[in-house]
This record gives structure tokens, C-alpha cells and sequence, in this order.
């Protein structure tokens, strides 16, 4: 199989972690759209949103989204990916789709202790938890209507790579 994979799933499901370690064990290329616009543009999302609001940033990233994907990548999404109908459409039709679900506590748990700021500026401007919760209830079926496998990644990155191998039916590359 050489179909681009593209992770999505709420900030701090693991996106960026598990797509680095599932690169390794299956010997794909790994992208990043959040990365990847940060170094075409030389600028942080922080710095993006504030130059451009949210509206540009978005922009950016569907225009990365298409220019990274190519057979054999495992594509880490930002988060808001899903929001656009064209990504989501994109994602179905050139890849496989894997939703990292993880419950609220878990993903707040992460994003509290490791926020990144300049990655991740406030989307609600409340407290991490419950902005974790507001926007995962509003994206929650979109992420499920988008995905083709829903796999647990509230779990150790190794186990989290392994069932994302098996809902593929890869066998782990040593
Ligand atoms: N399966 C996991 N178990 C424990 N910690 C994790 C796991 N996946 C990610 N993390 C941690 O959570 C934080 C957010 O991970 P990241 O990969 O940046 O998420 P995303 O790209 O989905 O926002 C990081 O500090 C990362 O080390
Ligand atoms: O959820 C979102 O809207 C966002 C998630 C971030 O990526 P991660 O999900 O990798 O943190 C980043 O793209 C941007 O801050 C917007
Ligand atoms: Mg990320």
C-alpha cells in the first residue's frame, strides 16, 4: 500500500507524535501541514492568525494539505483540517483517513503540560479544558464522517502505531 495516510484528530490526540513514529514503522515520509506552512511562510500559526486571523490560516493550510500529499507519505493534519469541506473531500478521495480519538481529559492532561503556545493560540479564548471540550463536541462528527478508521489514541504511541497497523492490515516493519 503506498496511499498517503492522513492522521486527524482533536489538538494533542497525537498527530505530530504518532505520525513520526508510524513513519518509521512502515517506512513512509512523514509531513506535517502545520510544519510545513510554518517553514514555507517563516512565520508561526500564532504569528499567521494574528497577521491574518484565522481565515488566512486556513487558507495556508488547504493549499499545504494538497501540495504535501504524495503516495507513500503519512500526512500529520492540524486539528482544524476537517472544518473545510475541500479538505475533508481531498482527504477521502487521495488517502486513507484515520481519526485519533481520544476523550477530553486525556487531550487536555497533554495540553496542559505541554501547550505550544505558538502552535496552538487559544481558539475559544477560555481555559484549555473547556475549550478541549467545546470544540471537540463541535467537530467531533466531522472527524467520524471524514475518517475511514476511528482508532483509540488515549494509549501508550507504540500501542497507538500498532492499531493503526492492524486497522491497515501493515504488518510491522522491523
Ligand atoms: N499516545 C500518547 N501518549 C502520551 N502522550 C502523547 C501521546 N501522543 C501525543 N502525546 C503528547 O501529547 C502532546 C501533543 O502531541 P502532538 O503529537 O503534538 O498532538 P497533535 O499533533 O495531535 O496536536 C505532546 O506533548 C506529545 O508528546
Ligand atoms: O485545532 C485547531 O484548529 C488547530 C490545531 C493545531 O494543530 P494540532 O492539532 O497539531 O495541535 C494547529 O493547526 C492550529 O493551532 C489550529
Ligand atoms: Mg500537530
Amino acid at each position: 500500500m503506498t496511499q498517503p495516510i492522513f492522521l486527524i484528530g482533536a489538538r494533542g490526540c497525537g498527530k505530530t507524535t504518532i505520525g513520526q513514529a508510524l513513519t518509521h514503522a512502515c517506512h513512509f515520509h512523514f509531513v506535517d501541514t502545520d510544519l510545513a506552512l510554518q517553514q514555507q511562510s517563516g512565520m508561526s500559526v500564532a504569528d499567521i492568525v494574528a497577521l491574518e486571523g484565522w481565515a488566512g490560516f486556513r487558507a495556508r493550510e488547504t493549499q499545504t494539505l494538497m501540495s504535501v500529499t504524495q503516495p507513500g507519505t503519512v500526512v500529520a493534519t492540524g486539528g482544524g483540517i476537517i472544518l473545510a469541506p475541500v479538505n475533508r473531500e481531498f482527504m477521502r478521495q487521495n488517502g486513507v483517513v484515520i481519526y485519533l480519538n481520544a476523550p477530553v481529559p486525556v487531550l487536555a492532561r497533554r495540553l496542559e503540560a505541554f501547550p505550544e503556545e505558538s502552535q496552538r493560540p487559544t481558539l475559544t479564548g477560555k481555559p484549555i479544558s473547556e475549550e478541549v471540550a467545546e470544540v471537540l463536541a463541535q467537530r467531533d462528527a466531522l472527524y467520524r464522517e471524514t475518517a475511514h478508521y476511528v482508532v483509540d489514541a488515549s494509549a501508550a504511541p507504540e500501542r497507538v502505531v500498532t492499531l493503526i497497523l492492524d486497522a491497515l492490515h501493515l504488518a510491522t516493519a522491523s
